[in-house]
């Protein structure tokens, strides 16, 4: 029992009637995220949204993103596929964070490859959403490199604010459009 199966009674994800419209972009949702913000040494991901509850993303590999000479590290490719799932939440409107993920790293990645990476949604069960991605190189259609199944939990705001550090959470907290965002989510009819 790895906890990724989804349980008998489990439903078709819904996407959110205000979820962006497929190829949109979705942004940040926070811009000092490691996968999703602008920080020099994060993995500037961007995610667009997709058809149903998919996402699509690309990523290119740096220098600084290396394991072995060449090759892209496998935490840092866990760490896209985790951020490339996380973007999931747009389209559903709910937050949720990573419970679990399993990644199967099926071949190399070298450096300067252009990642592409395609998340979606297989199932929820309450505050369990089950979803599963996968990362290909050099275009939408090329070599598999990558493949991973999550669970991630649905969490309230509260989630943050009571576990993040204060000097974060307080600039969070004084900044509009980040608490807009924060409370659009948390809020799904
Ligand atoms: C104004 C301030 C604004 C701040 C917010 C701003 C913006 C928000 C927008 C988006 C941000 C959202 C996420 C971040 C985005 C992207 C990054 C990528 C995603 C991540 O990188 S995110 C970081 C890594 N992530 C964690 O940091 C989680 C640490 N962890 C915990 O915080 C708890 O562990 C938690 C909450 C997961 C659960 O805790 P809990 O007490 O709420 O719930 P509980 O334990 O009862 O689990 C309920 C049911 O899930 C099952 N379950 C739980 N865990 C399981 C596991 N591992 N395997 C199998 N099943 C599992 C149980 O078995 C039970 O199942 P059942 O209901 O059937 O009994």
């Amino acid at each position: 029992m790895t906890g990724l199966t989804p349980p008998e009674g489990a439903t078709e994800p819904v996407r959110h009637p205000d979820a962006p419209a497929p190829g949109e972009p979705l942004g940040a949702h926070y811009d000092q995220c490691f996968g999703c913000g602008d920080q020099s040494r994060g993995l500037g991901l961007s995610a667009r949204a997709g058809e149903g509850v998919s996402v699509t993303a690309d990523f290119t590999v740096g220098a600084g993103h290396q394991g072995a000479p060449g090759l892209a590290h496998g935490g840092v490719l866990a760490a896209a596929l985790d951020e490339t799932l996380g973007s999931l939440n747009w389209l559903q409107r709910v937050i949720a964070v990573t419970g679990r993920l399993e990644t199967d790293f099926v071949r190399p990645v070298p450096v300067g490859t252009e990642l592409h990476l395609e998340a979606r949604v297989t199932a929820v069960h309450g505050r369990k959403i089950y979803c599963s991605a996968a990362g290909r190189i050099g275009s939408p259609d090329g070599p598999l490199a990558l493949r991973a199944q999550a669970l991630f939990i649905e969490v309230r705001v509260d989630h943050f604010i009571e576990n993040g550090r204060a000097e974060e959470i307080d600039a969070a907290l004084a900044d509009p459009d980040q608490v807009k965002l924060a409370r659009a989510f948390e809020v799904n009819p």
